[in-house]
């Protein structure tokens, strides 16, 4: 699996924390930027993580700004993209199991360096149930028809 990573000012510290801790478990990443405590523009990363996912240069994508909303909203403007702002391991575990998010948001400054790396474990881990979740995921997916 190769993951697309990517974050604003916000969330670098935190983007760099995760990408190590994806390296060190194995799973190959493309980091998108930003690549300093700069301030920059969250959409300009969303948009870059979101659209390697979208055409399929990567699996997944894991994206960071402040609090993750921004960059989460930016993230679900690009066609095909799924993407859950998650805070807690449960919420990381069902955005893959029922909605097949293929991108996640976390905040840097929400959550902790520790607690992030779990939600980004739990989200990895878990798989597509599909069944009556496909069906509802596909109706999302229609919407952007
Ligand atoms: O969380 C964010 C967007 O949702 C941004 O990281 C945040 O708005 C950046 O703020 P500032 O320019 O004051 O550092």
């Amino acid at each position: 699996m190769k993951i697309a990573i990517g974050s604003d000012h916000g969330g670098f510290e935190l983007k760099e924390e995760l990408k190590k801790h994806l390296e060190d478990r194995g799973i190959e990443c493309k980091d998108f930027g930003t690549y300093s405590e700069d301030s920059v523009d969250y959409p300009d990363f969303g948009k870059k993580v979101s659209e390697a996912v979208a055409n399929g240069e990567l699996d997944k994508g894991i994206v960071v700004c402040g609090t993750g909303i921004g960059i989460s909203i930016a993230c679900n403007k690009v066609k095909g993209i799924r993407c859950a702002l998650c805070s807690d391991t449960y919420s990381a575990k069902m955005a893959s199991m029922h909605n097949n998010a293929n991108v996640i948001a976390l905040g840097g400054r929400v959550i902790g360096k520790d607690l992030a790396k779990e939600i980004v474990d739990s989200y990895l881990n878990a798989e597509f149930e599909g069944g009556r979740h496909e069906r509802r995921v596909n109706k999302i997916m229609d919407i952007e028809k």
